[in-house]
Formats: structure tokens, C-alpha cells, sequence
């Protein structure tokens, strides 16, 4: 994968209020959850916010990882999968939380432990969409995010730095 051309960072506080909307649309849909697997470890913050939202007390988690350096995917790891308990009637009412979805390989590869939970990111990348029920915004694909979490405060280049005006 070659270095996304646009960024498109995230701060605090609109990570909260993303992931409050998307605990409003998860509700809206009235639908009952059972518990949230959340994917770690990106789906940690959101799970945690949408858990309180929604009160939902049993979450669990898939540890899996495929970005090993900064926007380069290698390998699914799969270093956690799920409990029976969960997986039971292939996953259905179970909300399953991930930070976003980007080629949509990490969601398939929970999708094929759940096939009827209830997938939700806060981001979306259009590869990945087909993967997600639910989900607040779309970024286009040459754009990588750049979480809170990921931070800290830098000298940014003018956008048009280069072009001839
Ligand atoms: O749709 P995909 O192309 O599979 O990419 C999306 C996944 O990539 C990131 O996780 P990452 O593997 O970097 O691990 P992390 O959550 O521990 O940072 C992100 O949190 C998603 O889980
Ligand atoms: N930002 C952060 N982590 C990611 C992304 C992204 O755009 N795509 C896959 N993992
Ligand atoms: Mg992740």
C-alpha cells in the first residue's frame, strides 16, 4: 500500500462526538445487544463510549492486527478470537465495534466468527463499506486517519504548498 495522499486527523473530542452518533444510530435501530466484541485494539476507545451510551455490560474482544507499521497491511494476526458463548447462533445480537473499516479485511475475518452480529465502525473507507452495517463517515480511499491517540501536535505543510496559483 503506497503513502495515503490526503490526512484527515481526528481530534478528541470529535472522536467522541462521532462515536456519540454513532451510539445514537445504533439506537435508533432498536435493537436489543446482547453484548459488544470490540476489535482491538482501535475498537477499544469507541467500545468504550457506545458501551456507556447504550449501557451494555458484557464486552468482549478480538485481538487481531494487520497494519504492522504505519499504512502498510501484512498478515491478518489473529492473537484472540471469541468465546462459544458469544458465537452462539452465529453471533446474533452481538454489536461488534471497530474504530473504522479500510480494505474491509479485518471485518470479514470477524464476520466469518459472527456472521449475524451487528457489524459498526465510526469510519469508513468505500472498500471496506460493504463489510459494515452501521457507520457515521466516509473518507475516501487515498485518505488515512489519524487518531488522538496516534498524536501529537506538529508544523503542518499548506495544502496548496507547491502548486502554482
Ligand atoms: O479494513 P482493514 O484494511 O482491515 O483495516 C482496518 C483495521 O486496521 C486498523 O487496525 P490495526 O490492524 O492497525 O490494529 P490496531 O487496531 O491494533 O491499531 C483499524 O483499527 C481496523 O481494525
Ligand atoms: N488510519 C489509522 N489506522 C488505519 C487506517 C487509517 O486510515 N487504515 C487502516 N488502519
Ligand atoms: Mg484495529
Amino acid at each position: 500500500m503506497s503513502l495515503p495522499e490526503k490526512a484527515f486527523p481526528v481530534s478528541w473530542d470529535q472522536f467522541h462526538r462521532d462515536a456519540r452518533a454513532l451510539a445514537w444510530r445504533l439506537a435508533g435501530l432498536g435493537q436489543e445487544f446482547r453484548a459488544i466484541v470490540c476489535i482491538t485494539r482501535g475498537g477499544l476507545v469507541p467500545a468504550a463510549i457506545i458501551s456507556r451510551e447504550l449501557n451494555i455490560r458484557l464486552i468482549e474482544t478480538v485481538c487481531i492486527a494487520s497494519y504492522h507499521d504505519y499504512s502498510n497491511q501484512g498478515e491478518m494476526n489473529l492473537l484472540k478470537g471469541i468465546t462459544a458463548e458469544l458465537s452462539v447462533n452465529g453471533g446474533e445480537g452481538v454489536l461488534v465495534i471497530d474504530d473504522l473499516t479500510d480494505t474491509g479485511k479485518t471485518a470479514s475475518e470477524v464476520r466469518e466468527m459472527m456472521p449475524k452480529a451487528h457489524f459498526a465502525c465510526v469510519y469508513a473507507k468505500p472498500s471496506g463499506v460493504p463489510m459494515i452495517d452501521t457507520f457515521i463517515t466516509e473518507v475516501s480511499q487515498d485518505t488515512w486517519i489519524y487518531f488522538p491517540w496516534d498524536m501529537g501536535f506538529t508544523y503542518q505543510e499548506p495544502i496548496a504548498k507547491g502548486h502554482k496559483g
